[in-house]
């Protein structure tokens, strides 16, 4: 595998890749690589000749510092499971590298109501930074194809309307959730979680299920959402937000009315031992 820090040894090195005719598949990342970073590498091997995957810790789309300082760093193990799941390039920049001209930004993307409501609600600026990083990362990359993960299904949505506001001609591909085998998304910040936390998590993946089964059946869903929303409560999670929504012309609508055929979702996040944790589920239809 080639380690590239600077983005113009990699940009120089992708000339290369592509005179080759060779098409670029790419999977951005903050590290702490577990099997659902994995999953999105194989994804891009399926597709693409070269795989190119980036760890970089982004401070811009950190809107609470502490959580910043405690991100998961684990670079050695990384590179480890990097090679070997045979992934071509790992760009590996600095801070200094990515953002020459300082954090502040006067930059603002329109993201529209995606950016106001669920993680952008409670983590404001956090879509302004994703759209910062992912196009800086997607001008140096310049892949065929981007893949992301459906564990963070509004950045998906983010990025895809970043793709049309930037007009970059490249694939998003959105793969679905890596769980545990009980059931929990697998996420870096899980590591974070005590023994006795861990398995408690596995109440949230538990709500999402029991939404999907009662959607179905005509229950009312809106009612059950409340429900999961206190019984979380109850079994010691501080939740954020429990909603079902729409998925509609690219983005998320709270339901105010009967769906009728269009995609739904349920997403969630909620705290618990000091750890944000979010997830999400299809209800009906498909993404
Ligand atoms: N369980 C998972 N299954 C599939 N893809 C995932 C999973 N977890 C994360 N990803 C995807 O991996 C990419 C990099 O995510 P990131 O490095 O933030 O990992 P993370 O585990 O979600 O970290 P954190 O939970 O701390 O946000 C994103 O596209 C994300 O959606
Ligand atoms: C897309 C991303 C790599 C941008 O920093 C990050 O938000 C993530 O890991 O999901
Ligand atoms: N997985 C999304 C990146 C973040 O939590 O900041």
């Amino acid at each position: 595998m080639y380690l590239f820090k600077r983005s113009n040894d990699l940009k120089k090195h992708l000339e290369l890749v592509r005179k080759s005719n060779k098409s670029v598949g790419f999977v951005p990342t903050m590290g702490a690589l577990h099997s659902g970073h994995l999953s999105l590498i194989q994804a891009a091997k399926k597709e693409n000749e070269v795989v190119v995957c980036s760890i970089f810790v982004n401070p811009t789309q950190f809107n609470d510092p502490k959580d910043f300082e405690k991100y998961p760093i684990t670079i050695e193990e990384d590179i480890k499971k990097l090679n070997d799941a045979s992934t071509d390039i790992l760009f590996l920049p600095s801070v200094e590298e990515m953002y020459p001209e300082g954090l502040q930004s006067g930059l603002q993307y329109d993201f529209g109501t995606l950016e106001t409501i669920l993680e952008g609600k409670f983590r404001p600026g956090h879509f302004q930074g994703v759209g910062r990083i992912v196009h800086k990362l997607l001008d140096i990359v310049k892949p065929d194809g981007l893949y992301m993960g459906q564990k963070d299904l509004q950045q998906c949505l983010i990025v895809r309307r970043l793709l049309e506001i930037t007009h970059l001609p490249v694939k998003l591909v959105v793969c679905p959730t890596e769980r545990e085998s009980d059931g929990l998304a697998k996420s870096s910040r899980n590591t974070r979680l005590s023994p006795a936390a861990r398995k408690k998590a596995v109440a949230i993946y538990q709500a999402l299920e029991t939404l999907r089964q009662n959607f179905g059946k005509g229950l009312h869903f809106l009612e059950g959402a409340h429900e999961a929303m206190d019984d979380l409560k109850a079994k010691g999670f501080e939740p954020e937000y429990l909603d079902i929504l729409l998925v509609e012309n690219g983005t998320l609508r709270h339901i105010d009315e009967p769906p009728g055929n269009h995609t739904v979702v349920a997403a969630v996040a909620a705290w618990l031992d000091g750890v944000r944790l979010i997830d999400n589920m299809v209800l009906q239809g498909s993404l």
